[in-house]
């Protein structure tokens, strides 16, 4: 498929995701956001692919939400659209593992979006930032929600209330982030966890990623059992027999996905 606002790649069993407007600093409008919907429908439906990395350009993974595009909507265009849902929660909505490799500014909605994913590479050049009150808004892509989850209610709070950024080393230090890496470095280390991540029974992967995300959503003890059930159904795939005997053998484990 052609795409204006995005580049897709692919990686042996990874797909790679580029948010793609330069002059925009990966500004989120209506198009991008169809656009990489769709490219996560089709990563999602190829059985080739077993992870996806979602990154931007250097300066930017995204700027938030097209804040021209935005400026002159009335209430009922934003209400009667549902506006922020449809194609917005595409990433979070993903079954396979979706990786943020963030660079530069992550702001607004692109912080939610990085949010989104399963997990946040940073750059060391990487700021991340709920500013739209200073625009007169707020976050409407899950920032309040998710970054409290992330960082602790105080944190969440003054970033929300101020705009105020926090650089790469304060969003690995509070969580937000699982690793700081350079900035020339960050693709290729995103590919090698995708790929890592991708050679693994991906049925297992998936049952794993759901599981961790019921934290977020339930009780301990529920979240407890939850897991032990997703656990003893990993024992219903071939996977399960042929990493044991594997590991038994001393070899590598040849999964098939089964
Ligand atoms: C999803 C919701 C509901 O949560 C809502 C949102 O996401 S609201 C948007 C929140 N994001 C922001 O408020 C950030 C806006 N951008 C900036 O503050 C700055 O651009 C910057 C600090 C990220 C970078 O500043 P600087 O290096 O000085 O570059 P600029 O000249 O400002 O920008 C370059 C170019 O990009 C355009 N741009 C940047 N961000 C956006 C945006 N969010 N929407 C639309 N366009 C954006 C900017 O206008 C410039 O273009 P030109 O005007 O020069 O054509």
């Amino acid at each position: 498929m052609a795409y204006e606002n995005i580049l897709v790649e692919t990686h042996g069993k990874v797909g790679v995701v580029i948010l793609n407007r330069p002059k925009a600093l990966n500004a989120l409008s209506k198009g991008l956001v169809r656009e990489l919907a769709q490219a996560l429908d089709a990563f999602e439906a190829n059985p080739e692919i077993g992870a996806i990395v979602l990154t931007g350009s250097e300066k930017a993974f995204a700027a938030g939400a097209d804040i021209k595009e935005m400026a002159a909507k009335s209430y009922m265009d934003v209400f009667m659209a549902d506006f922020i849902t449809v194609d917005w929660e595409r990433a979070s909505a993903c079954r396979k593992p979706v990786i943020a490799a963030v660079s530069g500014y992550a702001l607004g909605g692109g912080c939610e979006l990085a949010m989104m994913c399963d997990f946040i590479l940073a750059a060391e050049n990487a700021k991340f930032g709920q500013p739209e009150i200073t625009i007169g808004t707020m976050p409407g892509a899950g920032g309040t929600q998710r970054l409290t989850r992330f960082v602790g209610k105080s944190k969440a709070m003054e970033m929300c209330l101020t705009g105020r950024m926090m650089d790469a080393a304060e969003a690995e230090r509070s969580g937000l982030v699982s690793r700081v890496v350079p900035v020339d470095d960050l693709k290729d280390e995103a590919i090698k966890v995708a790929s890592r991540i991708a050679d693994l029974s991906l049925p297992v992967v998936m049952m794993t990623k759901e599981s961790v995300n019921r934290a977020y959503e339930t009780t301990l003890s529920e979240g407890v059992r939850f897991e032990r059930r997703i656990f003893h159904s990993t024992f219903a795939t071939s996977d399960q027999k042929e990493g044991m005997a594997a590991f038994v053998e001393k070899r590598q484990p040849d999964f098939k996905n089964k």
